[in-house]
């Protein structure tokens, strides 16, 4: 496991139940020495018990040259970083399981995209992409949950489908690649909006309405990718963002309703440790969907709220009044 934030320790801890080690990989010393003598994360999910045969090792070098599965969990904007200081060590019959949702800022690249521009052309055919619905704490707890797992090598797709399938947490495979990431990705940043929105005070109604033309904007966008129509229904589209965008849980979403309720992104993040992807997300987002030229207003209210300094009630009066249309929901 590349990484050891909240994700990262439980993908870890999930894998632990079907193998006879796995080792986690620790930018930071104090959770490698945590994990490996107190069988807990110092740092992230302090307060869940760890299994025995997770492993922590801080040597990147090591851990990409000594294993054939290597799942991908750090931020996505740290993302590229990683790769070029695994590439030199890695098996050639290596493969990349990606955990992570977001799209690179530097680049306005998604993950997948990052990997085929610096992986062997088989090695990048071959990654894998896991997401939906599915909060760390909640599966460190073993309580249930189900994602979908996306691959365009057919031959490697069961295999890793199998490694990430317990009766506790389904996983549904797709050649969607782009769908599955895109949702992932897109989701929090609606999930934002849609904290913003509660944060506002404005009621029920206007988030059921918000998430519902949100995950229009994620299809259409998605779609012009190349990911396919149906997939933004599915666990790691519409799952995805039910999930986030209704929950205190979640990170992007309480950055949302703090910003609604009048705080600036920089007292949000000040001090803040865990990773809401949303943020630099809707940065890179709002930048493809004018290079792609599709129309994502939700995506362009976040965008105007977290880096103009527009009054979020402002945008939101502006969102409201954007012409008469026909339903189209992708
Ligand atoms: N936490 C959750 O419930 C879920 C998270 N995810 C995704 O998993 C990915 C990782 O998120 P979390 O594990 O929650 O993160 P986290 O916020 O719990 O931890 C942050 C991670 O970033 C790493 N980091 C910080 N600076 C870094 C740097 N310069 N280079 C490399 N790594 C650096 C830290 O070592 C730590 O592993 C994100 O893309 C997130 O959207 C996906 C599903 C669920
Ligand atoms: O992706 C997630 C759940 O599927 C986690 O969402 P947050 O990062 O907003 O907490």
């Amino acid at each position: 496991m590349i990484g050891a934030g909240s994700w990262g320790t439980a993908l870890a801890a999930l894998l632990c139940g079907k193998r006879e080690r796995v080792t986690l990989w620790c930018r930071e010393l104090e959770i490698a020495e945590s994990v490996n003598t107190q069988h807990r994360n110092a740092l992230y999910v302090s307060e869940l018990e760890l299994p025995q045969n997770l492993v922590a090792d801080t040597d990147l070098a090591r851990v990409a040259a000594t294993h054939r599965v290597l799942v991908m969990v750090v931020p996505t904007q740290f993302t590229r970083a990683v790769v070029e200081a695994m590439r030199p060590h890695l098996r050639d019959d290596a493969v990349l399981v990606s955990a992570s949702k977001g799209i690179e800022v530097q680049k306005i690249e998604t993950l997948a995209e990052i990997y085929d521009e610096m992986l062997p052309e088989a090695m990048a055919q071959r990654a894998c992409f896991l997401s939906g619905p599915s909060f760390a704490r909640e599966v460190i707890r073993g309580l249930p949950a189900a994602v979908a797992i996306a691959c365009r090598d057919a031959a490697v797709l069961p295999a890793i489908q199998e490694l990430f399938f317990f009766p506790h947490f389904r996983t549904y495979r797709t050649d969607d690649v782009v769908g599955v990431e895109l949702g992932g990705a897109l989701k929090n940043v609606i999930a934002i909006a849609a904290g913003i929105c509660d944060g506002l005070q404005y009621g029920h109604s206007a988030r059921a309405a918000l998430l519902t033309r949100g995950l229009a904007e994620i299809a259409r966008l998605g779609i012009a990718m190349g990911g396919k129509a149906e997939t933004f229904a599915g666990l790691s589209g519409m799952g995805d963002l039910l999930l986030t965008a209704t929950s205190t849980q979640s990170r992007n979403y309480t950055v949302g309703h703090r910003l609604g309720s009048g705080e600036t992104l920089e007292q949000i993040q000040a001090g803040a440790r865990e990773v809401a992807e949303g943020v630099k997300t809707a940065d890179a987002a709002y930048r493809l969907a004018q290079q792609k030229g599709v129309e994502m207003p939700i995506v362009g209210a976040v965008y105007a709220i977290l880096y103009e300094q527009r009054n979020a009630r402002e945008v939101v009066l502006e969102l409201l009044s954007r012409e008469m249309k026909p339903e189209v929901t992708g």
